[in-house]
């Protein structure tokens, strides 16, 4: 097995009856397993790399190379069959189920009804669309977010090893775009695909890439490095002004929830609990609220010693538990939703919603300042370095 899952070696389109390639030299390696983003502006030749990498044009010269096999001129159909494509407008066939368009690539591998069945019911799972409801319908009635999922699924159908995505949360609502986001990198993390992502969202760009390559004209590559050494090294001022105003706000992208050093730990205590108890726990904290869990341990409600002694049924008082975000979002994502919660902090959940801490103010900030500081030793030592040069 090599380490590299797809070599594009000095890839160059060019079209009929243009002047210069649309593509011009294209030379990139992606690793096994991860997610590389090539981000660059509108008409740079994204989309056109991307057709270039399964086949569905034919490159002028260069060459492709997947998991050690050049399939430069491999039969572009059984190419197609090993790379899974997703695309803005999901192209799923409007007069077809959502669960005969996820069976179109296991279909034409031949599988038969009954495995073709689990693994549409397993997808649909997997990009949390409840198989019962979603499998029967037709794809105009579902919302956009829930047409990208099934495209995902569509693309995973036949688990091929790597998966082209080409602005694939691009004409979604940013609010379940980072929903999206989110749940992909979660899925990622469990399936370790190779992924090649196009995005013109540098912010995207950051979040998603373990890799990026930032593209100016005919896709060339201005810099093709990780997210960190590209928002505190950029190769030049290309890149620059690609990341734009705010990097430092920006690196709250960079971090995750996960990777918090210090996050808090709520007082907690069940709806089914006696009210006298939670208040005692309560007050022996330092905390001004309580947060209350479900059965599953999942958030409830956010209850005051107050409300504690109001005689009414503990799932009615206090505030609903909001702000809720998993150990992969992001610091950014964490910010945003704190800011409007209701009690001034994010609620951590696993996968399955169940309560895991909590990510506050001081939480963010410490965060922040470590990265500071990293930032600035990391100038210090360049300029050292200069220096000594
Ligand atoms: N079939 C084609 N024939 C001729 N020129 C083409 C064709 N497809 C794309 N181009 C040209 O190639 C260049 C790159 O286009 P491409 O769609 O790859 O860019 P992009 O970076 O994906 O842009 P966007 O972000 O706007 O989708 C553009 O100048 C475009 O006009």
């Amino acid at each position: 097995m090599t380490e590299t899952m797809i070599e594009l070696v000095e890839l160059t389109k060019q079209f009929p009856g243009q002047k210069q390639p649309a593509v011009d030299r294209l030379s990139l390696s992606v690793p096994r397993g991860e997610i590389v983003v090539l981000v660059g502006p509108s008409g740079c030749g994204k989309t056109t790399s991307m057709e270039l990498v399964n086949r569905l044009i034919e490159p002028t010269s260069g060459h492709i190379v997947l998991d050690g096999e050049d399939v430069t001129s491999a039969d572009p159909d059984q190419l197609r069959r090993r790379i899974g494509y997703v695309i803005q407008e999901t192209g799923l066939l409007p007069h077809r189920t959502i669960a005969q368009n996820i069976a179109t690539v296991p279909k034409l591998n031949g599988w038969d009804k009954g495995r073709i069945g689990e693994r549409v019911d397993e997808l649909l799972g997997l990009v949390g669309m409840d198989p019962g409801t979603y499998r029967s319908r037709y794809p105009k009635e579902l919302s956009g977010g829930q047409r990208q999922r099934v495209g995902v699924a569509r693309a995973m159908a036949a688990d091929p090893p790597v998966m082209l995505m080409d602005e694939p949360f691009g004409a979604i609502d940013p609010i379940t775009r980072e929903r999206l986001q989110n749940e992909f990198l979660r899925l990622h993390q469990q399936i370790r695909k190779t992924v090649i992502f196009v995005t013109h969202d540098i912010d995207e760009a950051i979040k998603m890439g373990d890799k990026i390559a930032v593209l100016r004209d005919q896709s060339h590559v201005a810099q093709f490095d990780t997210p960190e050494n590209i928002l505190t090294s950029p190769a030049d001022d290309y890149v620059a002004d690609f990341i734009g105003a705010g990097a430092s706000l920006k690196r709250l992208n960079l971090s995750r929830v996960r990777d918090l050093e210090v996050t808090s730990d709520a007082p907690t205590g069940a709806t089914t609990e006696d009210p006298a108890v939670l208040q005692r726990r309560l007050g022996d904290s330092d905390w001004s609220a309580m947060l209350l869990l479900d059965g599953e341990r999942r958030p409830s409600r956010w209850v005051t010693a107050g409300d504690l002694r109001r005689d009414e049924p503990l799932d009615r008082v206090g505030l609903p538990a909001r702000a809720l975000v998993e150990p992969h979002a992001t610091l950014a994502d964490a910010l945003n939703e704190l800011i409007t919660s209701n009690g001034g902090c994010a609620i951590i959940v696993d996968g399955r919603g169940a309560y895991q801490g909590i990510v506050d103010l001081e939480t963010i900030m410490a965060a922040v300042r470590t990265m500071r500081d990293q930032h600035a030793a990391f100038y210090l030592a360049q300029k050292s370095h200069a220096e000594g040069a």
